[in-house]
């Protein structure tokens, strides 16, 4: 079929259906998410990451014993080898840490040695490396950006409890930790986003795993998707820079707001494709920044996050989305702002990889077509 004038446009797929998932089901009626049927706000509540993860992938919660063993190898999977490292060293710290991550996925799927083999078995074992390499990627770069040695992985902590540890060399408080593993479940997983769909892209034309994970990762920096919690963070510096001594929050921020869509610039960490009445996971992920702007005493944060909320409601009617309570989550633990979409990374390769392992099931190469709107056919000169 070639596509006429009369063809229908869905510029940016908005509303095409383009594939079933069993995964997750995004409802924007219902402002509900489920991962494999489970209410995404339950799973939070009560499961680990590690747990999730699994259920991303196997379609079911893991028993007792299931869970032992899942977690065994993604312990023995923490550390990285030399050759990721040295890569990582040869990167300027003025490379961002979104393009570190993605030439360490890339290394990772050039070494794996089952990479070229598209099994589904191969495939959760090239899974469950990722899960448990990407947490020492990041902290690694994060360390090294601050001229600290690399701390070593710990098998005796939780996925989240490791993952600070070896970015700031000691254990956090359970409340941190927690509030980190919510983060992490809560980003697992979002039907067909983005990256999420560029890697559906890439493992319909066979490629490799780790090939899909790579360009997902690309897909993922762009600030209209991840890279939104990092911009949440600058949009809080504008803010607090322009200040005066002792001046008023909820007016300063009104101001940068108008001033910000008087020049036409979206507000980052604010609306969604598929969500119109607020995000499903916003609710959850904002208790957690509550008990983070407590625990580190930080009512100012809490303050700037309230008027900007506010004021976005009365300009615009544009509820946050994730991006929003997330960015000064990591921003009080103590991230860098520019590894806010890195931590996105380590938590959606789950997401992603179990998106890939569904394409491959049922696979279709993904081709649409387009209307040609160009020159009309002429001869060369
Ligand atoms: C985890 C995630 O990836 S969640 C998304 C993270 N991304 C962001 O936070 C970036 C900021 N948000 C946005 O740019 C958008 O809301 C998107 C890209 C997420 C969704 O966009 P779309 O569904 O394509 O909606 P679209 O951009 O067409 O917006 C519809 C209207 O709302 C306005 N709008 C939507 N979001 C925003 C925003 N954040 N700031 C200002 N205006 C906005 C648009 O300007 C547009 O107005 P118009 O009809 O007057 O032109
Ligand atoms: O679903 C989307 O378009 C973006 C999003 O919220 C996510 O990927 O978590």
């Amino acid at each position: 079929m070639t596509p006429t004038s009369e063809t229908t446009i869905h510029k940016g797929l908005a509303g095409v259906v383009a594939d079933t998932t069993k995964i997750s089901k995004v409802n924007s009626e219902t402002n509900s998410l489920l991962y494999r049927g489970y209410p995404v706000q339950e799973l939070a509540a009560r499961c680990s990451f590690e747990q999730v993860a699994y259920l991303l992938w196997y379609g079911e919660l893991p028993t007792a014993d299931q869970l032992a063993e899942f977690e065994k190898a993604e312990r023995d999977g923490r550390g990285l080898e030399r050759i990721v490292k040295e890569a990582i060293d040869l990167l300027p710290t003025t490379t961002h840490p979104m393009d570190v991550c993605r030439t360490a996925a890339s290394i990772l799927g050039a070494t794996h040695p089952q990479a070229a083999d598209n099994s589904r078995e191969a495939n959760l074992k090239k899974g469950i490396d990722l899960l448990a390499a990407m947490p020492a990627v990041v902290a690694y770069d994060q360390r090294r950006r601050r001229s600290l040695e690399e701390v070593p992985a710990r098998g005796d902590l939780s996925y989240s409890a490791n993952f600070l540890y070896m970015t700031f060399g000691e254990e956090a408080a359970p409340e941190v930790v927690e509030a980190f593993n919510v983060s992490m479940i809560l980003y697992a997983e979002h039907s067909f986003n983005a990256s999420t769909f560029t890697a559906r892209v890439i493992a319909s034309t066979l490629a490799d795993l780790h090939s899909a994970v790579t360009g997902a990762i690309g897909a993922l920096k762009g600030p209209l998707h991840g890279g939104a919690n990092e911009a949440v963070m600058h949009t809080f510096d504008e803010i607090i820079k322009a200040l005066p001594d002792g001046g008023d929050v909820t007016e300063a921020t009104q101001k940068w707001l108008e001033d910000a869509l008087a020049n036409k610039k979206k507000i980052m960490g604010f609306g969604h494709r598929v969500y119109k009445n607020g995000d499903s996971r916003v609710p959850t992920m904002k208790t957690s920044l509550d008990k983070m702007v407590e625990h580190y005493n930080r009512p100012d944060l809490g303050e700037l996050y309230a008027a900007m909320e506010a004021a976005m409601a009365k300009e615009k009617n544009i509820k946050p989305n994730l991006d929003y309570p997330t960015g000064p989550v990591y921003h009080l633990m103590g991230f860098d702002t520019e590894m806010f979409t890195p931590l996105f990374v380590a938590s959606r390769i789950t997401g992603w990889t179990a998106h890939v392992m569904e394409q491959l099931e049922a696979n279709s190469l993904i081709r649409p077509l387009s209307e040609y709107n160009g020159v009309d056919e002429r001869q060369l000169p």
